[in-house]
């Protein structure tokens, strides 16, 4: 078979530099399998990154090389090699030797050793780490970096050992950390697990010459066979990460080590502090991975179909089988080992944080919000507030853009007494020892002791069905479940000399949420309605002269979260001066947030809060009141604050919503009650159970 003409040219750039044909091959395999068979990436400014991996002191392959050479440059991240290359732009980290043989390779014709001088190498600001500082000497010294593991700035400074006078470029170490451990020693890809001390080259005393080192990669080489990364998901929406090395001398180390490796190694390399950062880019990976495979970028559902595809480069293959999403699973890792005929196979299982389960949306509904039978239509009414985009349209008449302004989260307008106030959550309300998701643990943690020692939530973010089947029976309209005030303070600030009996008010189950005092993680399994909406909405004008409404644009499974009710947080005295004020207005937007005044004697004026989404608001201001069969329930969730006074209202499906319906919900508002802050509207829900119907039928028959 005629040679790969980029690999001869590869060849013959490196061998300008005095780099023999055979030692390019395994390294270019590396870079290769490491950029995903990009060529482009190697190519760039004649060869950089190769050539970069022989002059940086990482290549082991790197040949003895006879001829002084000085090299100056930038202090180098001393990142791993190819991951931060992927990560970063090669522009970053300029390859800058004296002679600039990366631009112009007639120049250099040879690469020489690298002689240092500890007391002159040590500013990391003067002095390339691990790159030449003094060179007047001609006799080949090598250096090594010192590196330390403390959670601190990097030291740039070189120490060779005492007494030795010479080493080679690579293979170096120091105080028993070996510059192994931030590159892999042969063919296999970066994320292959090499174990340390079966390894000689490993090994502390070992400063070996390069023709050791050759022996030892030449026998790697012989008996490892190809090692491999593979990814895939599964249509139970997991993520798996496998690393298969199929080496006889890998030992196989538990999960914990090998991330407490690479958070120290991204540590070193990125500066980064956060100690569970590395689970963290494992589940950024597979929830990329998942996000990707499940949501279009134009939002559009994606067909449940699997797919999968085969790539094939330099013995690194993937196969990729993109996941329906149907069923998304809690962050859950579990990590398992294999041992077979000495290979290894390194497993980790990650079942990642959902949005919401999509469903497929049916064919012949797809289409049904084109924007040329639109009078009005808006990209994003969120204007980018929300993690995705929510449109707007109108096909029914000319009305344009409804007068309000958009906010994700309530504000506190003035006499509002919301403080959250972590010192008020004590240890009883939280969940402080809690590590990762809460729900992978095996006792509940102490968040769940508002909903009886169950979590709301099952993995994946839906409720779970019997605590939405008794929130629904608390929330019947009509329901033994109302709690009279004494005092009532609407009534109170409808006027002060009115006093009378309290309508009553529904009591309702709480959903409480982790938050920040609790020792999880954002991803944990119990927060849901603090990440915001993710599914796939659109305001749309509805046809039955309701004015503005909110639908889905896919099909939503029963009990998931759709969005909670923004806006101003006012006081009810607050909220009738601006009823007053806004006699007339042919729509209201305020709710009450009182699912537990009963828990407390007389409330305060500033204590009696509700949400007016009149000027500012999110999208649940579109809802719409639908008598008796809404398809969505609303359910109070405490976050940041253990008293009632203020939580969060949030709308989660009532049963499965097919892509297009709109979304509703039972205002629970009585049509004959003119206290009730929504002020009553000529019903056209269109239920069969519409209150007002009734009434007006009944009202005919007793006529
Ligand atoms: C929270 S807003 C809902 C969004 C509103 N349709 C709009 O255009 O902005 C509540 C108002 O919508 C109207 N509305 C809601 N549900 C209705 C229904 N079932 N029938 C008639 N009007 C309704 C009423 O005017 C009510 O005051």
């Amino acid at each position: 078979m005629a040679p790969n003409p980029r690999v001869v040219k590869a060849c013959k750039a490196m061998k300008r530099y005095g780099i023999a044909e055979r030692t390019v091959i395994p390294v270019l395999k590396n870079l290769l399998a490491l950029y995903d068979n990009n060529w482009v990436y190697i190519e760039d400014e004649n060869y950089r990154v190769l050539a970069n991996a022989f002059f940086d002191g990482q290549n082991d392959e790197c040949e003895k090389i006879t001829k002084k050479q000085p090299f100056q440059g930038k202090p180098e991240e001393c990142k791993p090699q190819g991951t931060n290359n992927s990560l970063m732009s090669q522009k970053d980290q300029p390859f800058a030797p004296v002679n600039d043989f990366g631009g112009c390779p007639e120049v250099a014709q040879e690469i020489l050793p690298v002689v240092l001088a500890d007391d002159k190498i040590t500013d990391p600001s003067s002095s390339l780490p691990g790159m030449l500082a003094n060179y007047d000497d001609e006799t080949p010294v090598t250096y090594q970096r010192k590196r330390k593991l403390v959670y601190q700035e990097e030291d740039y400074s070189v120490e060779p050992k005492s007494g030795d006078t010479t080493f080679n470029q690579i293979g170096g170490c120091y105080n028993g950390e070996s510059i192994a451990d931030e590159m892999p020693l042969d063919d296999a890809p970066l994320a292959i697990i090499c174990p340390g001390k079966a390894d000689p080259s490993n090994s502390n005393d070992s400063c070996m010459d390069t023709r050791d080192l050759e022996q030892l990669h030449a026998k790697k080489r012989e008996t490892n066979a190809p090692s491999r990364i593979e990814l895939a998901s599964s249509s139970g929406g997991e993520v798996k990460i496998s690393l298969i090395c199929n080496s006889p001398d890998v030992r196989v180390q538990s999960l914990d080590a090998v991330l407490k490796a690479m958070e120290e190694k991204c540590l070193r390399s990125y500066k980064i502090t956060d100690t569970t950062f590395s689970l963290k880019v494992m589940k950024d990976i597979c929830e990329c991975f998942l996000s990707l495979g499940t949501v279009s970028s134009s939002g559009d559902t994606v067909n449940p179909e699997k797919r999968s595809s085969t790539v094939d480069g330099n013995e690194m293959s993937k196969q990729l089988v993109v996941a329906d999403s149907r069923l998304h699973k809690k962050p859950k890792l579990n990590s398992t080992l294999n041992f077979s005929n000495g290979s290894a196979k390194f497993q980790n299982l990650f079942q990642v944080q959902p949005s919401i389960p999509r469903f497929e949306v049916s064919k012949s509904l797809v289409g049904l919000n084109k924007i040329g039978n639109a009078s009005f239509f808006l990209d994003d009414i969120t204007k980018g507030e929300e993690s995705r985009k929510i449109s707007l349209v109108n096909e029914i008449n000319n009305e344009c853009r409804p007068a309000f302004n958009y906010i994700p989260k309530n504000v506190t307008y003035r006499s509002a007494y919301v403080k959250f106030l972590l010192s008020r959550i004590s240890d009883d309300n939280c969940c402080a020892n809690c590590v990762g998701d809460c729900m992978s643990q095996e006792i509940p943690c102490a968040c769940t002791g508002e909903t009886g020692g169950l979590f709301a939530y099952m993995p994946g973010g839906l409720l779970k069905e019997d605590f939405l089947e008794k929130c629904m029976l608390m929330n019947q309209n009509l329901s033994p479940n109302l709690f009279y005030c004494k005092d009532c303070p609407l009534l109170r600030s409808e006027d002060s000399r009115v006093s009378g009996t309290c309508n009553g008010h529904a009591v309702r189950k709480f959903i409480k949420e982790c938050w920040y005092k609790c020792g999880c993680s954002k991803g944990c399994g119990n927060r849901v309605v603090q990440r915001g909406i993710t599914a796939n909405l659109q305001v749309f004008m509805t046809p039955g002269g309701k004015g503005w409404g909110l639908r889905t644009l896919e099909n939503l499974p029963k009990g998931a979260f759709i969005c909670e009710y923004v806006g101003e947080i006012v006081t009810n005295t607050e909220l009738y001066d601006r009823n007053k004020r806004c006699a007339g207005e042919k729509h209201t937007y305020p709710v009450l947030l009182d699912a537990d005044w009963g828990s407390e004697g007389v409330l305060k004026d500033e204590e009696a809060l509700c949400l007016d989404a009149t000027s500012y608001g999110n999208i649940a201001r579109f809802i719409n009141h639908r008598c008796g069969d809404a398809n969505m329930i609303e359910i109070p969730v405490e976050i940041e604050t253990p008293d009632h006074h203020y939580y969060h209202l949030a709308f989660f499906t009532r049963r499965e919503v097919t892509a297009y319906e709109e979304l509703t919900w039972e205002y629970g508002i009585d049509f004959g009650d003119t206290r009730h802050p929504v002020k009553a509207f000529k019903c056209s829900c269109g239920s069969k159970l519409c209150r007002q119907n009734k009434h007006r039928k009944r009202t005919r028959t007793s006529s």
